[in-house]
Order: C-alpha cells, then structure tokens, then sequence
C-alpha cells in the first residue's frame, strides 16, 4: 500500500481556491436526471469516485450519461424505460449512492442487486430496507436485508408515515424517492434537521414537496422534468482548508463557490464558536442552494462544545473539527454523534487513535470525544483506514505538526476530493 510524505514545512496558506463540486448535490442530481424523462444538464458536478460509482449505476440502467470534466448531459427515457442491468450495480464505498439507490430502484420497474466495497458491506442498510418495507417494496439480502448485497425487485408502492429514528439525509432521501413513485400522500419527520438537498432538488424537477416544522409532505406519482442543475462546491470539502487556515499561522485563505446550504453550515458555527476567524460574502444566483466565498484567517483558538441539533449539519467535518479543537485552548466536547461509528470507519475511534499517534489529547467517549488543548503535535506515521476524511485531516495534521507526518493509504482522498493535494500544494508559501 502506497505511503506518502507530508512534507510542507512551517510555511502557512495564503491564496484563494475553488473547492470541487458538492458530493450529495452531485450524487442526487445524477439521480433525478435519470429518473426524469428528457434531458438533464449539470455543471460543477463532482468527478469524485462516489459520485462516478452514481454514473455507473445509472448507465447500467440504460440511461446515456456523457461527461465532459465537470459536466454532464444525462439523456434518459425515464424510470418506467429503464432496462434491466446484466450485473450488479456497484455502489464503491458510497453510502449515498447506495442508500438512496434503494429507493429509487424500489419503485422502478426493474429488478437488480446493489453492492460495494468491504466498507459498505459493513455499513447499516436496515435503516433504509425497513422503512421502504413498510412501503411494499421487494428488497432481500444478507441477514434479512441489513447488509449489501441487496436484491430489488422494482414494483409498486404505497405511502408511508414515517417519524425518523435517526437525523439521516439519505435514510430520508431513500424514502422520498419511492415516496414520489408510491399512491398516496407520504409524511416524514426528522427529530433534527438533516441536509434538504433532496427536498429542494425536487422542487427544482418540478415535483411539489411541502417542508417545514421537522416534516416533510410528498404526494406519490409526481413526475420529474428534466432541467439544468448548477452544483456548488462542497462545504465538507471546503472545510479542510477553513481548518487548515485558522489553524496555521500565518495563513489567509479564500474559498470561492462554497455552497451555503443552511442545512451544511454548522462548522462555520463552530467556527465562530471557537474565536475563528471567519467572513462570509453570500453570492446572489436566485439558485436554491445558497453559495459564497469564505475567507479564513489564522487566530487563536478556544474550546467549545458540540451536540445536539448542531451535530447533522456537520456531521462528516467532525475528523477535521477535532483536529483543530487539539489546538484550541481548553476543552472541546462532542457528543451525541455515535452516527460517526457507521461511516466509512469508525470515525471516532480512527481520529482518536490516529490523532493520538501525534500526541494528541482525545478521550473517545460512545457518542463523540473529549478533546483538550492546545497541544503541539509531533510527527510519525498515520494510517487513511481507506477513508477520505481521515485521509484530509491527516494531511492538515501534517500541516500543524513539528516533525514530518507520512501517511499511508492517501489514494482514497479521491472518494471526493481529486485534486486535494494539488489546491493544498498551491496555497503553501
Ligand atoms: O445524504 C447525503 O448526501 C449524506 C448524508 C450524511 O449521511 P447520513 O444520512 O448517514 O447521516 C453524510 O454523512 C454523507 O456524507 C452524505
Ligand atoms: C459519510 C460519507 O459518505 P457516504 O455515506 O456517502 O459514504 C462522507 O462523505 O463522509
């Protein structure tokens, strides 16, 4: 397995960066376009290798989808003309992809199976199964259906009322999508408020959704039309370089197109939480989703505590977030967060421990961790566990470190950000 050094001396971030395409928009705008009869267009569309297993799947269904860079023309016939694929739909190690698949494939027409990589395998699908059981759909699978592989026999739905056990934007966003092909009116509720891609990205295909209050109102056999969607670029992806920017003297970086969904936001919270410092200059598109620059300058750094309703808005920035807490003075606790043991690893056990490889302070507790600072953290060698964000925090470990950080595994970086290294290496002076 490849190992990389990290090596970027003391020298801090200065300079202005795009970051990439915003994955969940990227991977639900691939969706719609090909559940929509007609033609899609989309640009700024993230060519990160979840978001390519999404073009994958929809392929092997029979939708044309032809990508120039960053942009795509998805012509499809729409869900009732797809074809039926001659092997498994491969998901990667894409949770999203792989959860909102599901319900999508549920009220189609076509039978096929859904599967990924070890990680996915591992990865909770009941979550998901359960309810679009409860809507009638045919979906078996390893140990009654909580594991990939997972076998969907499309067919046709009925409502569903559903009060959310978990804050999951793609266990509702499953539902959402076989709630659109289901006969009566569907309601959801959220206990927190998760991401809202899907809610406005109907709206944006023409389908009416009534949201607010923590629940959700869809009536079924609603059709999308084919449409244009711009993607912003990702606040998760965004964030490595907020961190890295308060983080190391010196710094002053510019992030430009950062999508600003309110849903997403809760870094920037932290941020100011934190004594950050943090401007945000909205840009004005008459788009759905908010976007803006962010401009981040180094300061220093006060420990906070994160929880609650707070947790879904930044939930995959947490890695990144801790890291930067063990710079902050005083403590930093973060809890109800046990979401963070099903991603791609155990995220709270992979940025303690591999955090603490550099003499970090974090006390792993079963719904978050206890982190104290300020500490100075040394060198030595971090291990990615194939997860692209304990990948990105290691390389921002290795921006704040003393000695030399190396890591091993870096190539899953590419799960959502291709050119992490490049934007890093031009923002160092
Ligand atoms: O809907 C989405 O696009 C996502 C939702 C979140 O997962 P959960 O729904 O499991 O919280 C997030 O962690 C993931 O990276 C993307
Ligand atoms: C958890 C993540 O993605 P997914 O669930 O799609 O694998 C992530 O990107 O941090």
């Amino acid at each position: 397995m490849e190992r990389m050094k990290l090596e970027y001396g003391t020298g801090s971030l200065r300079g202005a960066i795009t970051v990439p395409g915003d994955k969940s928009i990227s991977h639900r705008a691939v969706m719609f376009g090909s559940i929509a009869e007609g033609r899609t267009t989309i640009s700024g569309f993230l060519a990160g290798e979840d978001c390519l297993r999404t073009i994958d799947c929809f392929r092997s269904l029979g939708v044309d989808i032809v990508r120039n860079g960053t942009d795509l023309t998805i012509s499809s016939p729409g869900i009732d003309g797809w074809a039926e694929p001659s092997d498994i739909l491969y998901t990667g190690n894409s949770g999203t992809t792989t959860r909102l698949i599901l319900g999508v494939l549920a009220g189609s027409r076509v039978h096929s199976v859904v599967s990924g990589d070890s990680s996915i395998a591992r990865r909770p699908m009941k979550r998901v199964t359960g309810p679009l059981a409860l809507m009638g759909a045919d979906i078996r699978g390893r140990d009654s259906a909580r594991y990939t592989p997972l076998a969907v026999q499309g067919g046709p739905l009925s409502a569903i009322e559903y009060d959310m056990p978990v804050a999951s934007a793609q266990v509702k966003s499953a539902i959402l999508f076989a709630a659109m092909r289901a006969e009566g009116e569907s309601v959801i509720r959220e206990k927190d408020v998760s991401r809202d891609h899907t809610e406005r990205m109907m709206r944006n295909f023409g389908i009416s959704v009534e949201s607010g209050g923590g629940e959700i109102r869809l009536r079924g056999g609603q059709k999308p039309s084919a449409v244009h969607v711009e993607v912003p670029g990702d606040i998760s992806s965004a964030a490595f370089f907020l961190a890295a920017g308060a983080a190391v003297q010196g710094s002053e970086v510019e992030l430009e197109n950062v999508g600003l969904n309110p849903t997403r936001t809760g870094m920037l919270d932290v941020l100011e939480a934190m004594g950050a410092d943090v401007s945000v200059r909205e840009s004005v598109t008459g788009d759905s989703e908010k976007r803006g620059t962010l401009t981040v300058r180094h300061s220093d750094l006060r420990g906070t505590e994160i929880s609650g309703s707070l947790i879904p808005r930044l939930i995959d920035e947490i890695p990144v977030i801790a890291l930067l807490a063990t710079q902050a003075e005083g403590v930093t606790v973060i809890r109800d967060a046990e979401e963070l043991r099903v991603k791609e690893t155990d995220r709270i056990a992979a940025v303690a421990e591999e955090l603490g490889k550099l003499g970090a302070d974090i006390e792993p507790t079963p719904d978050g961790m206890v982190i104290r600072g300020p500490v100075r953290l040394h060198g030595g060698v971090l291990h990615s566990r194939g997860d692209h964000r304990i990948g990105m925090m290691a390389a921002v470990a290795a921006l704040i470190a003393d000695g030399p950080v190396e890591l091993e595994d870096p190539g899953c970086i590419a799960i959502s950000y291709p050119a992490f290294f490049d934007d890093l290496k031009s923002l160092l002076r």
